[in-house]
């Protein structure tokens, strides 16, 4: 089973190695097209997800395709078989495996396979396959094709705020369970729970003064939080052993985290089923007999109860 191949651990600590890919859209090479690009996919996977959201926000459905691989990761990586629960095949070159189109795109590829991937369907090769890139190509890439041009998740007077907090979130939250989950030593363990418990206070204290991250404004980076907040209870709880509390144990944090589920756009990205028999099944070092975990009972299409904190509408 592949479970922490392909990561680095350094004195117990897990290391996240950086993306490959980093080309942008528009450019010389990669111009703005519709049906041009396609995303590949994980529903299990945050950084993906991010992806997705924001193709969604923008009303790119039409204009980026996307395929979703099955939720296990094996022996051979991400696969597109078998197709079930919302996972589809590879619609491009009909490969099997994730691998495949990096190795199609440089036979001599190395790195990792992972997954979000933005890919040129006319050239036949990967643009970037790193997700805090492709959320902006999404967010300004496109506008001459979205349904939303007018909807910006990182508008220019708010950039520092939004790189500032990313930083936070990025280290202390997103990677920070992985920090906790991935640890080979009591002593990495505990400084990751520590760093990510801590993050999560100091969010939560933002999150009682103001409805988003960066204000009245919603911003890339609350999708950033957002995606890590829907997987922490359902698996990082227990899978993860990110335990001192629940995000249900946060009034704001989950009021943000019901808020951001219930529009619509969001909702559809999201495949529980994926998320929890990902985690659950994939990483047998750290769930030897690959149970998925029946609870917790959630609570998310209940009232998110932040009317009272002004928002600009999305
Ligand atoms: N830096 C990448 C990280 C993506 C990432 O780590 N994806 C994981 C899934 S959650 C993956 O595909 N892992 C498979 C592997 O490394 O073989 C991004 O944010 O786009």
């Amino acid at each position: 089973m592949a479970t922490l191949s392909n990561t680095i651990i350094e004195k117990g600590e897990f290391i996240r190695p950086p993306s490959e890919f980093r080309e942008m859209v528009p450019s010389k090479s990669f111009p703005a097209e519709d049906k041009r690009y396609h995303l590949y996919v994980s529903y299990a996977c945050p950084w993906a997800h991010r992806t997705l959201i924001m193709r969604m926000l923008k009303g790119l459905d039409d204009v980026i395709t996307v395929n979703v691989v099955h939720w296990l990761l094996g022996e051979g990586g991400w696969s597109f078989t078998p197709v079930e629960d919302g996972s589809t095949e590879e619609s491009v070159h009909g490969f099997s495996f994730i691998k495949q189109i990096y190795l199609h795109t440089n036979e001599k590829y190395t790195g990792r396979h992972s997954v979000p991937i933005l890919y040129d369907k006319k050239q036949k090769t990967i643009v970037n396959n790193e997700s805090s890139e492709i959320i902006r190509i999404l967010n300004s890439g496109f506008n001459n094709l979205a349904k939303h041009p007018d909807r910006d998740f990182y508008p220019e007077p708010l950039r520092g705020k939004i790189d500032e907090i990313n930083d936070i979130i990025y280290n202390g939250v997103n990677n920070g369970v992985y920090k906790c989950g991935f640890a080979t030593t009591q002593q990495a363990y505990d400084k990751a729970v520590i760093e990510l418990f801590s993050t999560l206070d100091k969010l939560e204290d933002i999150l009682s003064k103001q409805r988003y991250l960066c204000g009245d404004k919603f911003t890339e980076a609350d999708i950033r939080l957002f995606v890590t907040l829907i997987r922490f209870d359902p698996v990082y709880v227990q899978h993860f052993k990110c335990n001192i509390k629940r995000i249900q144990d946060y009034p704001n944090l989950s009021g943000f985290l019901r808020e951001v589920y219930s529009i619509p756009e969001v909702k559809e990205t999201i495949n529980l089923k994926h998320i929890k028999h990902h985690y659950m099944k994939s990483h047998n070092k750290l769930n030897t007999y690959s149970i998925v975990t029946m609870g917790p009972e959630l609570d998310w299409d209940s009232p998110h109860g932040r009317d009272n904190l002004p928002a600009q509408p999305i």
